[in-house]
This record gives C-alpha cells, structure tokens and sequence, in this order.
C-alpha cells in the first residue's frame, strides 16, 4: 500500500463519494454549533421542514456573545441576547445537547469540544467558525464551514468538500525558556505568511511539536488558520491518548480499547508525500510579538518595530507604512518599549488551564500590581470548568491579587461581539489570534503574544522579554 499522510488517511476513512472533478462528500462525525452561525442554519432547516440527521453528533453552545461579568440578570445588549435566546430555543426544539450559559461547563466552543472528549482523534469536526482547526490537534479533520454548510450538516450529517494538498511544518529542537507554543505558531506565521498554507491542510510535526502538551498542539492548529490553512493537524500518540481518555464524551471500556487500536494508527506514515515542507528550528526562537495588522507581522521581543524605508519591494513598502500609522508606531522603536494600555488574556487560542497557569506564575514571580499605565487586564477562562480548576489552584486570586480582572468564559475581547473591547486609540497586549484592524474594537490597536508575555506586560506596562523579568 502506497504511504499515506495522515490528511490522506482522515480524508479517506470519511469519503463517502467522490465526482469526476474531485468534489466528495464527506461524513462528518461531530458538529458543534454556537450563536453567531447558526440561526439562519436552523431556519433553513425548518423552512425544508427536515429534522437534525444525528442529534448525538451536535454540541452547541453560546460563547461570542455572552457577558463575561455577572450573568444572574442576563445579557444587557439586545443583539446579543437575542443571539443567545435564538441558539437556546433551536436546539431546546431540536434537542440538540446545548451548555446553556449558566452552566458550568460552558465556555468557548474549541475549548470546550476537547475537553468534554466530544473532540477524539480520527473524526471530522466542523462548526461555523474558522478557529475549527483547533480540534486537528487531536488528529482529527477539523475545519470551519459557513451557515449554508452548517444547515447542509445539520440536515444531512455530510459535507461537500474538495481535498487540499498536504503540507508539513517540521519544528525541531527544544523550546528555550520563556518560549511557548504560541511563539512557535507565531513564528510560523511570521515565516510562512498568512497565504503560505492557502490550498494546504498544515500537519505540524517535529520533536518540539511532539514535546508539547494537548494544550499547547491546540494553540498551534487553532492559529493553521491565521497562516491560510483551513485544517492544521498532529498526529496521534500517548500525549493525545491520555488526554482524551475518561472524559464525558470519550468511548468507555471495550469500545475505547477498540478506539485506541485504530487512534494508534493516526499519523503520517514513513516516506508519505507531502507536496510542501517547511522547516522551523526552534532553539532559535525568542518570545513573539506582533507589531502590525496581520499575525504574520510579527517579531521577537529584541527586535525593532520594521523601518517602511529599507523595504525594497513597494508593495510591502505601503503594507508596513499603513500598518504602522494604525498602530500609531514610529519605525526602528524597540518593541520593548511600547507601551500597552489593557491586557486580554483569554481566547481561544490561550484560555487553557496551562495558560492560567503560565500568566499566573509570571505574575507571581514579578510580585506587586499590574503597571499604573495599564487600565485593565482581563483574564477570561476558556470555559467554566477551567475557571473552576483555576479557582481550586488560587490562581484567581494571584490575578486579582494583582489588579487584573477575573471574568466568566467566553470569547470577550478577542473580538468586539460583546461588553468588552479596547475603545479607539487603546493599544493591548492580547493572547488571541487576530489583530486586524478593529478586531477588539474600532480604532483599537492589538498586539498578539503568548500569555506569558501577556502577564509580564501587564507587570511592566509595556512589553518586556518574560525571561528578564524577576
Ligand atoms: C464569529 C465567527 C464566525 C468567527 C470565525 O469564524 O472565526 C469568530 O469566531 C472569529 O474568531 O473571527
Ligand atoms: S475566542 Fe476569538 S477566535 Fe476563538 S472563537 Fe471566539 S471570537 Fe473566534
């Protein structure tokens, strides 16, 4: 049999037909579902008068549009309540499992598909959001569809879909202190650029990929998307079959032992092809910061905000110069000393229970208050049951301790969708996975960086490299 790279292997086990022009339709084994791209879905599905094809198969929860201060009085904003109360009555007329947003395990939905184990290796995950490739960290097909597909899934448990081609990112070597796997993502983007994975699914492998927790692949594959890729993937092994083993959704007994048997079988095989590679060495990394509008804008901590001028090509020329006339930066300044008025530390990418931890031990080790410059520092778990965790460990109160705010989950200020966002002019320093022109709010300048990073920031004032603070 002809060596297969794990996208071929993912890709075959869910083909379920494939037409002369390389259109298949693919079977998809998990659909979570939230507010923002599923109220139309559902209409749809009603005004065809079908019914959900596999109940079991969908999870849904609220997560854009929820308040991240006290919910006992509900959501203030009418958009946003309406939103919320829309996704609670289709899957209440559905049936459709839903963590409504006063239970504990609600939270944003990649956080909470792999830790309810309702995310297992070998499936195809889709959900109406882009940041989907997530759930590819478990070596399973995961990637964002749109509303027309989300009522395609819902209706027929399948997907039109066109295979991309395979591409690898290799990173080796042994991570240095104050690096995570955010500023390996971050480093990938800034060397590949946001259209570098554009046709690819991205499987991330190498000895610092297999190094990392699940939290950390996570971090790598949701941003496979911020480098043109819609699906990023690792393969299985032990540090995937352990986290997956004895959650909510996860296969019990015979059934997980069978499971097991065919996860094990989920990785690259030896001299597959891979129609492009791309090699990053990682004891050469230094903690990431992004100066500009793009993720692939970014630079260490001990470079120089770019100079337009040394630019040859003319088009990056106008890039960079647009670039830093919204973030308000003179050319040549040492990242190091720009200085950050709110701190976000939550999203997506990096609300994990390790990524409490990380921010909370920086925080710890620099001691006393977040900076005087700095209005507010937020911290927003990725869902209840992280908060909870994080409570039991006190690192609660080692941010409020500090000054920082210590909020419910949901997506918060990584996009202005809900209460909190940066007011025009503010410059943060967030742990999300965008910083286009807006995102956290109009006029609001973001820069993105690990929580590490973000923690120490908030310390100081402004961005400092994390390995030199106390
Ligand atoms: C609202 C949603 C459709 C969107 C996405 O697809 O990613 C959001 O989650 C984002 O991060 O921009
Ligand atoms: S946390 Fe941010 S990136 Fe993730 S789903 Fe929510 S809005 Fe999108």
């Amino acid at each position: 049999m002809t060596a297969r790279t794990l996208y071929d292997k993912l890709w075959d086990d869910h083909v379920v037909h494939t037409e002369e022009d390389g259109t298949a339709v693919l079977y998809i084994d998990r659909h979570l579902v939230h507010e923002v791209t599923s109220p139309q879905a559902f209409e749809g599905l009603e005004m065809a008068q079908r019914k959900v094809w596999r109940l079991s198969a969908n999870l849904a929860v609220s997560d854009h549009n929820v308040p991240t201060t006290d919910r006992s009085s509900g959501i203030a904003d009418p958009v946003s309540r309406l939103q919320v109360d829309t996704l609670d009555a289709n899957c209440d007329r559905h049936g459709i499992t839903q963590f409504k947003m006063n239970d504990k395990r609600q939270g944003i939905v990649h956080v909470i598909g792999p830790e309810q184990g309702a995310t297992l290796p070998g499936m195809t995950v889709v959900c109406g959001d882009s940041h989907t490739s997530t759930h590819g960290a478990f070596g399973a097909l995961a990637h964002g569809i749109g509303t027309s597909e989300v009522e395609h899934v819902l209706a027929t448990q399948t997907l039109l879909a066109k295979k991309a081609k395979n591409m690898l990112v290799k990173v080796e070597g042994r991570l240095p202190a104050g690096c995570s796997a955010k500023d390996v993502v971050l480093a990938i983007i800034g060397k590949i650029g946001t259209a570098g994975g554009t046709g690819y699914t991205i499987e991330f492998g190498g000895s610092t990929i297999r190094a990392l927790t699940m939290e950390g692949r996570m971090t790598v594959c949701n941003m496979a998307i911020e480098a043109g890729a819609r699906a990023g993937l690792v393969g299985v092994d032990d540090t995937t079959i352990e986290y997956v083993k004895g959650r909510p959704f996860s296969p019990k007994g015979v059934e997980l032992e069978h499971a097991i048997a065919y996860w094990r079988g989920l990785h690259t095989d030896e001299g597959a092809h891979f129609d492009k590679v791309v090699e990053i060495d990682a004891t050469q990394l230094r903690p990431q910061v992004t100066w500009g509008t793009s993720p692939e804008m970014v630079l260490s901590i001990e470079d120089r905000v770019p100079d337009p001028d040394k630019e040859k090509d003319s088009v990056k020329r106008g890039a960079i110069e647009r670039a830093l006339q919204y973030m308000a930066l003179e050319p040549n300044k040492p990242i190091s000393d720009i200085r950050i008025d709110k701190v976000f530390i939550g999203s997506c990418t990096n609300s994990r229970i390790e990524d409490m931890r990380e921010a909370a031990a920086v925080v710890q080790r620099v001691g006393g208050r977040i900076a005087g410059n700095v209005k507010l520092a937020l911290v927003v778990p990725g869902s209840g049951l992280v908060k909870a965790q994080a409570e039991a460990e006190g690192l609660d109160k080692v941010f409020k301790a500090a000054g920082f705010e210590w909020r419910e989950p949901g997506c918060s200020m990584c996009l202005a969708m809900n209460a909190d966002r940066l007011e025009p002019g503010e410059r943060c320093a967030s742990t999300s996975n965008r910083n286009f022109e807006g995102r956290q709010g109009a006029g609001g300048r973001t820069h993105l960086v690990s929580p590490a990073m973000a923690a120490a920031a908030a310390m100081v004032g402004h961005f400092v490299d994390v390995r030199r603070v106390a």
